[in-house]
């Protein structure tokens, strides 16, 4: 679904991702972890051509995604930044606008509508569905967010950071849906994230940047308190309880 394959970015002579290749799969939730500063918006960016990698490709499906028109990017890419700024628009009306892409005729059609309806429901946001969105607090504007690039029904779904502003409660609600999305609509979601043991619990795949590249990628064996002291700079244990396992920095008392 998606192939990255040697890429490089850099802010003009400041290198900040080089010779990040990776392949995910339809229905895989992949999360992108590493330091502040580390890159991943910036590759985030690059896979949704938001930014023009130095060298390198981005395949999706196994075409080149540069081969696109915008159009058809946008059917199949949809990308959530970490920061967005809002109009005078309804939490429905801004939903409907990530149909864009569907729109056959100048009128919405009934599915257009239905799909608004269905991510309404799906993201617990019927109740505010008339309020405009600088009368929603930050993590309901989030999930509408998020509610807008599900409706465009893509194959490839970007969220960066896409829990920072939730309550814990809501951060498990909507990786639990983007977790449901992946399996049941088979999309790939790819998600920058800062918790380690919610990354843990939620991803299949795991891609770790540091210094300009990728220092570790896998499934759940790559978490080692090695690995993640390298990345991070912290002191880790990795202790295991069941058949899950949890990150605990190891804090000096202070
Ligand atoms: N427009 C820009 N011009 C120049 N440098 C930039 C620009 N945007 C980001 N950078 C730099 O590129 C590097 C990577 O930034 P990026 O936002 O990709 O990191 P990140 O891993 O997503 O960080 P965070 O976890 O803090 O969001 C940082 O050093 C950042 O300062």
């Amino acid at each position: 679904m998606l192939k990255v394959d040697n890429l490089e970015f850099s802010f003009k002579d400041f290198q900040v991702l080089s010779g990040i290749s990776f392949e995910a799969r339809r229905g895989e939730f992949v999360s992108i972890l590493g330091n502040n500063g580390a890159g991943k918006s910036t590759l985030l960016k690059c896979i949704a051509r938001l930014l023009k990698p130095k060298s390198g490709v981005v395949l999706i499906d196994g075409k080149d995604a540069n081969s696109f028109s915008l159009h058809q990017l946008s059917k199949n890419v949809a990308y959530v930044p970490q920061r967005y700024t809002t109009n005078r628009i309804t939490v429905y009306e801004a939903i409907l606008l990530g149909r864009k892409p569907h729109f056959t005729g100048l009128i919405p059609s009934s599915e257009d509508l239905e799909k608004v309806e269905m991510a309404l429901d799906i993201f617990g946001l019927k109740h505010l569905a008339f309020r405009y969105l600088d009368e929603i607090s930050g993590g309901e504007l989030q999930k509408v967010v998020i509610a807008r690039a599900f409706v465009q029904e893509p194959k490839v779904l970007l969220l960066d950071e896409p829990i920072n502003n939730l309550d814990l409660k809501n951060q498990i609600e909507v990786l639990k849906i983007l977790k449901k999305l992946s399996r049941q609509e088979e999309i790939l979601v790819v998600v920058i994230l800062h918790d380690l043991n919610l990354a843990i619990r939620f991803s299949d795949w795991f891609i770790f940047i540091k210094d300009r590249k990728i220092f570790a990628s896998g499934g759940k064996e790559i978490i080692t308190a090695d690995m993640i002291s390298k990345v991070y700079g912290v002191d880790v244990k990795v202790e295991k309880h069941g058949d899950e396992i949890f990150v605990v920095p190891i804090v000096a008392a202070i």
